[in-house]
């Protein structure tokens, strides 16, 4: 399905000395310099997956999905999406894909929604009665009823959003590439859009790259991530084999009732856990405790030998605290090969 072989790109930076001086001589004397954004990179994506692809700011993820989707040609390596070789084939690789760039639209700004979606159904060349079948069941699970009849222009950030994931999966693409469709959305909003992102992958089996800063987004929609750190993979695997892999930290919340006095960790568990900062007034208390040294059983059994546990929930290892764990480990450890090696 998508297939990505030692993919690298550099771009081509125009050297300038600063100030005024540097800005005129650059128009005469033009320097060059390079910036290598992806450094060979290797995946291959199947049907139907659902892939987080994450990584800090400038890791290389947008200049990635560029290349899948066709707008920037490779510097080396290669790339295939449905047998196809996206920057060699950019129209038909578009009737097979379908993208959201969290920023940018492919809605026509002065016409209404609907009429946008009229607009897309031909340039797909959807079928009429697949087009109106698509467009109530978009309607209903994303609420579009009150947009349709609205230019894009008029629509705030959270109704815009909703109407461009109507338009990606409008031609039932195979594969999505969904870069940032949460940003600087409420959670209703939010809520709604990974609801919708995943139901389509399961009724159509479409193909989601995903690229976010929310990890939210990523437990709730991918089975797999890849992380990306300064142009190269620093993990590519499963969700839960991750969680299963670095979450050592386990955390558990205990319900205490009002303490006479502050509390205090009961002795055999000195060295062994942490207590976490509780808010003012919170009577819990929260315990975090590497799970492979020291057993959740022996950590609450103690627990209840010194105090009186109304009630107690054990938290899973949140995927944020992993991927700062692999980060800070790759700035401790120096090489990839070292934080591999050490996971
Ligand atoms: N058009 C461009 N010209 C020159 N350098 C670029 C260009 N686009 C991106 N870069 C550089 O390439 C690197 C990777 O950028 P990219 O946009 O792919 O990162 P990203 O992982 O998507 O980041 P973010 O999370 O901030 O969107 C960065 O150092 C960035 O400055």
């Amino acid at each position: 399905m998508i297939t990505v072989e030692n993919l690298q790109k550099e771009y081509k930076l125009v050297k300038r000395d600063p100030g005024l001086k540097g800005a005129v001589k650059s128009l005469f004397h033009r320097q060059y310099e390079t910036k290598k954004a992806v450094k060979g990179v290797d995946f291959t994506i199947g049907q139907g997956e659902t892939v987080g692809y994450i990584g800090a700011n400038g890791a290389g993820k947008s200049t990635t999905i560029k290349m899948l989707t066709g707008i920037l040609t490779p510097s080396a390596g290669k790339v295939t999406v449905n047998g196809l070789v996206p920057y060699e084939n950019r129209q038909e690789n578009a009737l097979s894909i379908g993208a959201v760039f969290g920023q940018r639209t492919q809605l026509f700004w002065d016409i209404p929604v609907r009429e946008s979606f009229n607009l897309l159904k031909h340039i797909y060349e959807i079928p009429d009665q697949e087009f109106a079948e698509t467009v109530s069941m978009f309607t209903e699970v994303l609420n579009l009823e009150p947009l349709l009849g609205v230019p894009v222009r008029q629509l705030s950030l959270g109704q815009k959003m909703r109407c461009e994931l109507a338009a990606a999966f409008l031609h039932r693409p195979k594969v999505v590439y969904l870069d940032e469709p949460t940003i600087g959305l409420d959670i209703a909003v939010k809520v709604r859009i990974r609801k919708f992102i995943k139901e389509m992958n399961k009724i159509w089996g479409t193909t989601v790259l995903l690229t976010t800063h929310d990890m939210q987004d990523i437990e709730e929609i991918c089975d797999r991530i890849i992380i990306i750190d300064e142009g190269r993979i620093l993990y590519d695997g499963g969700l839960e084999e991750i969680k299963v892999q670095f979450g050592q930290k386990r955390v558990i919340h205990f319900d205490l009732p009002e303490l006479d006095s502050p509390f205090i960790l009961p002795a055999p568990l000195l060295g062994m856990a942490e207590v976490l900062p509780a808010s003012e007034g919170e009577t819990k208390v929260s315990l975090s405790f590497d799970h492979e040294r020291v057993k959740s059983s022996f950590v609450i059994s103690e627990m209840m030998n010194r105090y009186d546990i109304q009630d107690l929930t054990i938290a899973d290892p949140k995927i944020e605290s992993i991927v700062e764990e692999l980060y800070n480990r790759r700035e401790q450890g120096g090489t990839y090969e070292q934080v591999l090696a050490n996971s």
